[in-house]
């Protein structure tokens, strides 16, 4: 995971103690991070744990680091400070450090670390947006990407593409369970719908395209990648553990580069085959900014034009953002709801309440517009379980204060929202699933309130919220009023399993399978395919 470094230096020290060498050279050698004596007034650099000689803190990465983090906040407060081989580290843990480092200090902190993976799979520094630092390209290809994508005006004109795909998954799960005889994994099935929205967005020739489990498994491989950078990053001494790595990551690149280059090539070919038609998705903006010989398109000016590698970050980055991140939010969600059937229960009543006719008919997000509870849901399983739980790291361009610290430039900085989401100073009973919590107060996912940042804040907040946040809402309503769900055989909903499992995102460690009990048989069986 995060530091095969670690993993690589602990066998390597694990081998050495057996030895008896190194075991007693590594505890003598580690260091604490301690405050030092404070400058008027304010302290030089936020303390931390004991560091290892070398790798410092990395070792504290390997493993569930938000979980780690957030126990080390017990012990040194607000923010922790770290070393992570030859990088500064901070770890903010409160809603107040967390409004310092995205809102007081958004410009100082409103650039991306670089990482050797990031520049392979993204071919090259600054092309696509989540990984690219505060730059005209980004600020470009961020406004491409939210026009084709996310403004309000663009989501009302893909609606009928999330309720087809809504629609297909109901389908799909009740066949899947045939008819609700046996228990589905249902997980797989919502990454697969999102997978096949996006995939929709992106190409809207994409429909009925065949293999999109390929391409899933694909995106999981490269995320997987991206969730351990390089042991050379911070320890450039230490380069040559990273071969086996870079093999991997060489080899899945171009398996990806690939499928993304053939998409380019039939699309162009359709475009030069049809001159009237248009594919209405994120491909053809892309291409209407193709760059010429002269580095123009059209009539744009150079800086507005698009390189195909330029494409192809930017396609990769946009199917390997949200997939993933909105199906667990959706998985853990519906997890949280058979948790509480109470919930269940008074959520169904109230989006039924609230159909123009009840009965069988695929729910419209314009049907569950004004079901606040719906909201409430929404909200607390994205503070349980950010998908993302600690942000997109961030990494300082200025010396500038957090907490009372001087922090200096190039100091890397994690926001630990899940962190945040689970203290009981901030939230009271912040371990329980509670909806009821958000009735009547004005808090809301768009980043100005800082006890909930599952989307981030500041000029980096996530750029597909309200999607996100739509298709969260849209499948879990339509999931509750189409099935009785049960749980298989032995289970009950105080056994069922809400574990984390290690990775970038914040996985299920056990898979969640549920018998689907048909409600409207009708809908289902007529629903498109
Ligand atoms: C529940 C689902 C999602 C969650 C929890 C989530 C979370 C996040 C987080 C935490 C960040 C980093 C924010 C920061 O650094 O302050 C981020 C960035 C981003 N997300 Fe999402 N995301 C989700 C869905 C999506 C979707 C559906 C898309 C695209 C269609 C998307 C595209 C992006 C992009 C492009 C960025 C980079 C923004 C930038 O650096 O300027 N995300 N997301």
């Amino acid at each position: 995971m995060l530091l095969m470094l670690a993993i690589a230096l602990l066998s390597i020290a694990a081998i050495c103690s057996r030895l008896g060498i190194l075991g007693w050279i590594l505890n003598g050698l580690s260091l604490h991070i301690r405050d030092a004596p404070q400058v008027g007034g304010k302290k030089p650099f936020p303390s931390g744990p004991r560091a290892w000689p070398i790798i410092g803190h990395l070792h504290l990465l390997a493993k569930r680091p938000h979980q780690i983090i957030r126990d080390l906040s017990g012990k040194y407060g607000p923010v922790v400070g770290l070393q992570l081989g030859k990088l500064r580290a901070i770890a903010v843990c409160t809603p107040a450090t967390a409004k310092e480092v995205l809102f007081t200090h958004d410009k100082i902190f409103a650039n991306r670390p670089y990482f050797q993976v990031n520049e392979q799979f993204l071919y090259g520094r600054d092309t696509s947006v989540v990984f690219t630092s505060l730059c005209p390209a980004w600020r470009r290809n961020r406004k491409i990407c939210t026009i084709a994508l996310v403004t309000p005006r663009r989501m009302q004109q893909l609606e009928h593409i999330r309720s087809e795909e809504v629609s297909f998954l109901l389908r799909e799960i009740y066949e899947e369970s045939q008819g609700g005889r046996k228990s589905v994994e249902l997980g797989r099935y919502v990454q697969l719908m999102t997978a096949r929205l996006t995939l929709r967005m992106i190409n809207s020739e994409a429909r009925f395209v065949p293999g999109i489990e390929g391409l899933l498994e694909m995106i999981k491989e490269v995320e997987h990648e991206f969730s351990s950078p390089l042991i050379g990053d911070f320890i450039p001494a230490l380069s040559f553990l990273d071969v086996w790595k870079k093999i991997r990551v060489r080899r899945i690149h171009r398996r990806m580069d690939s499928i993304l280059s053939a998409l380019i090539v039939k699309r162009k070919q359709a475009m030069l085959n049809s001159s009237s038609s248009s594919f209405d998705d994120l491909l053809e903006v892309l291409l209407s900014k193709e760059a010429n010989q002269n580095g123009c398109a059209g009539s744009a000016a150079v800086e507005d034009a698009l390189t195909v590698e330029e494409m192809k970050a930017i396609l990769l980055e946009i199917l390997g953002g949200g997939i993933i991140t909105t199906a667990l939010t959706i998985e853990w969600g519906l997890a949280e709801l058979l948790k509480h059937p109470r919930c269940l229960q008074r959520l169904r009543k109230e989006i039924e309440e609230a159909l123009p006719k009840k009965g069988n008919d695929l729910i419209r997000e314009e049907d569950i517009a004004n079901v606040d509870f719906l909201k409430s849901v929404v909200k607390e399983v994205a503070r349980l379980h950010p998908a993302v739980p600690m942000l997109v790291p961030r990494i300082s361009t200025q010396e500038c204060e957090i907490g009372g610290y001087i922090i200096p430039p190039q100091t890397l900085a994690f926001v630990n929202v899940w962190g945040i989401s689970r203290d009981e100073s901030v939230w009271p009973n912040a371990l329980q699933f509670l909806p009821e919590r958000f009735e009547g107060k004005d808090v809301e996912l768009r980043g100005q309130h800082f006890e909930l940042l599952p989307f981030g804040s500041g000029r980096r907040i996530c750029m597909g919220l309200p999607l996100a946040v739509s298709m969260v809402g849209l499948t879990l309503a339509n999931l509750i009023h189409h099935f009785d769900w049960q749980l298989p055989e032995g289970q009950t909903p105080e056994t069922l399993n809400m574990d984390e499992s290690n990775g970038l995102n914040l996985n299920k460690a056990v898979l969640t399978m549920v018998v689907p009990k048909p409600r409207f048989m009708t809908t289902i069986a007529n629903a498109p395919v």
